[in-house]
């Protein structure tokens, strides 16, 4: 069953268009995640899903239901959405248990917060204060608020944005596991495509008020539609590239192709980092270039290089295990390739 449809959906700040045409569909019970820059437009989308925002114009359907359609807006509390915001927004003079039963009848209060607090790993907590728990605690209880009333979609803004990278993981596994737990139907809007990747079933990758693509993470990484949803989706090697049947002429030599986003005879050769290879000395197909910097990152080594001639962008990313010092390397590429389009959206 269809949980969550966006049709067309338009809206603005003041006379500036921020939505502009946005179509979606979310299954019951999926994970979808927007990804996009800061300002695209991500809050805005969420808050005309939740009934904060007015739509100028297209249609938002949940569970069949029409919340939005640029004229009639069902009142946010009637929606049946929960919210977790940035900074959990939980009330400080409240405990654990308080914060988590807040908008619940009283008779099944005390029932739905225990089975709360150990749905997100907070038994025994119920009675602190929020500032007596952890920043990613918060977070937790903040999840629970929202889940308490068991609604038909929950929202996530970001999250995880203000703990440090080690818990960010961890907690984003959490949640996961525990939306699927209690079969949620969720969105997460981040700008932090490595959370994307990890955290959902669909990504939509939001682009100048529109869904620049959407698909499962495998796909928006591997076969992205052009080049800049290739560089959103992470750090991405762009090489031009001549078609003839199911190989590509470039200048690391003619590589197998496996995919192609639509394009003509030209396109470029989308090389993820870990798809070069570095060595000392010339190697077939391999290009002369200069290391410019090397960064130990625990389990590899970021590259940067120079590249010498041409049909080659000016800088290149390769992942290697072994550190590289300043001075020359060869650099080869390892097919296959998914080739893009090398005109619009290549910038
Ligand atoms: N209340 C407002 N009044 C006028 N313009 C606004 C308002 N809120 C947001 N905007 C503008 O709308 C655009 C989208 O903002 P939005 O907050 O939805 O983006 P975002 O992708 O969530 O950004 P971030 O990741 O920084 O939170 C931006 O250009 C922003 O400046």
């Amino acid at each position: 069953m269809t949980g969550l449809t966006l049709t067309a959906l338009h809206a603005t700040h003041g006379r500036s268009p921020v939505l502009d045409g946005i179509d979606l569909t979310v299954e019951d019970g999926d994970l979808a995640c927007i990804l996009g820059p800061s300002g695209c437009g991500k809050s805005t989308l969420l808050r005309v899903v939740a009934g904060f925002h007015p739509a100028a114009a297209g249609q938002v359907v949940l569970h069949g239901r029409v919340l939005d359609d640029g004229r009639r807006r069902l009142p946010a509390e009637r929606r049946n959405i929960g919210l977790v915001p940035q900074d959990g927004a939980l009330f400080p003079h409240l405990t654990v248990a308080a914060n988590i039963g807040f908008g619940l009848p009283r008779a099944q209060r005390r029932e739905r917060v225990g089975e709360l607090l150990e749905l997100v790993g907070l038994g025994g907590l119920g009675e602190r204060r929020p500032h007596q728990l952890s920043g990613g605690q918060q977070q937790r209880v903040a999840l629970a608020r929202a889940l308490a009333p068991r609604p038909g979609l929950l929202l996530l803004d970001e999250p995880f944005a203000a703990l440090d990278a080690a818990l960010r993981a961890e907690l984003r596994r959490e949640v996961a596991a525990t939306l699927r737990q209690a079969g949620t139907t969720a969105i997460l809007v981040t700008h932090d495509q490595d959370e994307a990747l990890s955290f959902a079933d669909t990504v939509a990758v939001l682009r100048d008020g529109r869904i620049a693509q959407a698909g499962t993470p495998d796909t928006l990484y591997h076969r992205p539609a052009d080049a800049s949803v290739a560089r959103v989706l992470g750090e991405a090697n762009l090489v031009p590239a001549e078609l003839t049947g199911a190989r590509a002429r470039t200048a690391f030599g003619t590589l197998p192709v496996a995919t192609t986003a639509p394009t003509s005879r030209r396109g470029l050769a989308l090389l993820r980092p870990r798809q070069l290879r570095l060595t000392a000395d010339p190697a077939p197909g391999a290009v002369r270039a200069r290391v410019l910097g090397s960064d130990f990152r625990g389990h590899d080594h970021r590259i940067e290089l120079r590249p010498e001639g041409t049909g080659l962008p000016d800088t290149l990313i390769a992942y290697s295990e072994l550190p590289w010092g300043p001075g020359e390397a060869y650099v080869g590429a390892a097919g296959p390739v998914h080739v893009v389009p090398e005109a619009a959206g290549s910038a």
